[in-house]
């Protein structure tokens, strides 16, 4: 594995920023949200990140920037994680979300950047070190000087290719660019995972990433698969009513890692990450989790995993498929499944469908 040493505690750097997300149905504002992978990662990690020894949360640094305009202040992710305050606008995205079905590859709605906050600098992250980093830019704002310093500074570092790779047009209009014509790419071996959406996976260069690190492909509702050097998997998904795929791939990524820091293989967590991406899709906006589905899971945790080394804390992962993966999977899914008929039963908990008309 890749990375500096030290990193005491478990504790976690996220950068990336809060964002404004407006959600539109045929030119019609539809909802608006908090957004940015960085609210959405932290919501995960926050909620089912292993108790430290001492029984205090696993702590969480969020280096995130905003504008005066920011809207969310007192929501509960930036109110535990407040962001760094800038003269420029809240980066703002316009999501316009399509009428025809979405399939499982495709993307389902149209992303558009309005507003853009300044990037955020290798000097904006504290000058310590973490167990792990998660580099979850949405804008382009985590530069690859940034992303380098939080090499340095993290033992290991989880990195969603949406940071990466996304360029805009003069519309503001969200396009992608390959990895390898970018500065980041000659960071990739110093990585430990790569996340990308299938429709990121063609500018990420899959097979030539999985070389140098794991890459991590999410693939909707079909959940998602692993390839690293010398291997692969396939994870399955769990049920979900979808009515916003918003934050879909950051909560998988944060779940992911959360799976990650209670000692699961990477396959194994991969399990977590789908629970948390699945989730995310039954929500509009940040999800506030349901406090009797969250101690299910972290029980389920609790029972199955032997918590004295986690993977993250190593110095090198275990990537294949435990024994126990398919028995976690049954479990985490059956919490799952009542979760959504409570939804199905209960569409009253502030869901409104914004995939259907
Ligand atoms: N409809 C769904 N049903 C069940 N699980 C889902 C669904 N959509 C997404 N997920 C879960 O969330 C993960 C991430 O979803 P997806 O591949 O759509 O990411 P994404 O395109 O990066 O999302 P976004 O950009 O909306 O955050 C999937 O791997 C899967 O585990
Ligand atoms: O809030 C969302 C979310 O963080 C998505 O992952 C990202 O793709 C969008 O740009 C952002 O508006």
């Amino acid at each position: 594995m890749k990375g500096a040493p030290g990193g005491g505690a478990l504790e976690g750097l996220v950068v990336g920023s809060y964002c404004h997300d407006v959600l539109l149905r045929g030119g019609r504002v539809v909802g608006e949200t908090l957004g940015g992978a960085a609210a959405f990662v932290s919501n995960v990690l926050d909620a089912v990140s292993p108790r430290a020894e001492e029984g205090i949360e696993a702590p969480l640094v969020v280096v995130s920037k905003v504008g005066h305009d920011f809207a969310y202040a007192s929501a509960p992710a930036p109110a535990r994680h407040p962001p760094l305050l800038c003269a420029a606008p809240t980066t703002s995205f316009h999501a316009q979300f399509s009428d025809a079905a979405a399939s499982a590859h495709a993307p389902d709605r149209e992303l558009r950047r309005v507003c853009a906050c300044d990037p955020i600098y290798p000097a904006d992250l504290p000058d310590r070190r973490f167990a792990y980093g998660l580099a979850v830019g949405v804008a382009g704002e985590v530069l690859p000087e940034t992303l380098e310093r939080m090499i340095r500074l993290c033992r290991a570092v989880l990195v969603d290719a949406q940071a990466l790779i996304r360029a805009f047009d003069g519309e503001g209009a969200v396009r992608h660019v390959t990895l390898e014509g970018t500065p980041y790419a000659r960071l990739l071996p110093r990585v430990a995972f790569l996340k990308a959406s299938s429709e990121e996976a063609p500018y990420i260069g899959v097979e030539t990433a999985r070389r140098w690190c794991c890459v991590i492909v999410t693939e909707g509702r079909d959940g998602c698969r692993l390839y690293w050097d010398g291997g692969e998997a396939r994870v399955a998904p769990f049920p979900a009513v979808q009515v916003d795929p918003t934050g879909a791939g950051d909560s998988f990524l944060a779940g992911f890692a959360a799976g990650l820091l209670w000692g699961l293989s990477a396959t194994d967590a991969a399990l977590l990450g789908n629970y948390f991406g699945a989730a995310a899709v039954s929500h509009v906006g940040v999800p506030t989790f349901n406090a009797k589905m969250l101690q299910a899971v972290k029980t389920i945790l609790e029972g199955k995993v032997k918590r004295c080394n986690p993977c993250i804390n190593g110095t090198t992962f275990n990537f294949e498929r435990s024994n126990m993966h398919d028995e976690l999977h049954t479990s985490l899914q059956e919490v799952a499944m009542l979760m959504s008929e409570k939804q199905e039963i209960d569409p009253a908990n502030g869901i409104g469908d914004i995939c259907s008309t």
